[in-house]
């Protein structure tokens, strides 16, 4: 999906909302462990209950990849079922040397169909470029994230600035804000005002409202640009809204909250 159809998209569902399918089998339901594929069917619920609210899903492979081959098919199934004008995101961090990273980009976006990757940018320049070289996909890159350690190395500086903010500036330079975003944690929101000078035009993946505690009303007041510029992912605060036979209308409630909120700040 382009960023032209991703804005029209976000203007005209008042939504900004990114929903994590975090879909972890100890978690979900037990009604849903009779199915054959669990994980599919609780997504497929969620999916049904939210897809008017929300404007992307984002996929952790980390929940799937742990259950071998059969999480790899519960994600097919998933990003299969996900409607065509959905943004989708792989959340799978991946980065390395050039030739390895064009086959990362290849899973994602060919075999699939992913629109975006996330994609950990420490090993330079050659470990990101792949990802930016197929038409209409996008890198997602880690910024600043919203995690404790985000102090250990991003937070550190070198000279005046911060490793993250140097990070960031030089791999916008690798491709363009209509290829390349960048995460930036909603538990970051003191920082985020400057992130936002240094790269006026990027959408930003916000993770970390929710469980995380991030503000949604802080993100959006400071990450907000001309074109919205913002996905703003809730994960467990949705999926897990609820735990009995309508946990679809409890994660429909809490989309709801979320979209109902968004659309105020995008007046
Ligand atoms: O790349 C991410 O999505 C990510 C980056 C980050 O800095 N922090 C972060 O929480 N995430 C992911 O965002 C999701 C947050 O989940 P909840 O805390 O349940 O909303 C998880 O899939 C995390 O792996």
């Amino acid at each position: 999906m382009n960023r032209q159809d991703l804005v029209q998209l976000i203007r005209e569902r008042k939504s900004y909302l990114c929903i994590g399918l975090d879909t972890d089998i100890q978690k979900i339901p037990k009604h849903l462990l009779s199915h054959a594929d669990p994980i599919f069917a609780f997504n497929k619920a969620i999916i049904d209950a939210t897809k008017d609210l929300c404007v992307s899903y984002k996929i952790n492979t980390a929940f799937y990849e742990c259950q071998g081959i059969r999480g790899w098919e519960s994600l097919q199934r998933t990003v299969e079922y996900i409607p065509d004008d959905i943004f989708t995101i792989a959340d799978a961090k991946r980065g390395d040397i050039g030739n390895t990273s064009t086959y990362y980009a290849k899973t994602f976006f060919e075999t699939y169909g992913f629109d975006s990757v996330t994609v950990a940018p420490y090993m330079g320049r050659d470990s990101v470029e792949p990802f930016l070289a197929f038409p209409g996909k996008w890198a997602i890159v880690l910024g600043l994230t919203s995690n404790e350690g985000s102090k250990d190395f991003q937070q550190t500086k070198i000279g005046e600035r911060f490793l993250y903010e140097q990070v960031m500036q030089t791999t916008a330079s690798w491709g363009s804000a209509d290829n390349t975003m960048f995460v930036v944690g909603a538990t970051q929101s003191a920082a985020v005002a400057d992130i936002r000078k240094l790269l006026p035009d990027h959408f930003f993946l916000v993770p970390g409202v929710g469980a995380q505690g991030g503000s949604l009303k802080e993100i959006s007041e400071k990450g907000l640009n001309k074109d919205v510029g913002l996905l703003v992912n809730a994960s467990r605060a949705v999926i897990y809204a609820g735990n009995g036979e309508d946990f679809a209308d409890d994660a429909r409630k809490a989309a709801q909250a979320y979209q109902r909120e968004m659309s105020q700040y995008l007046v």
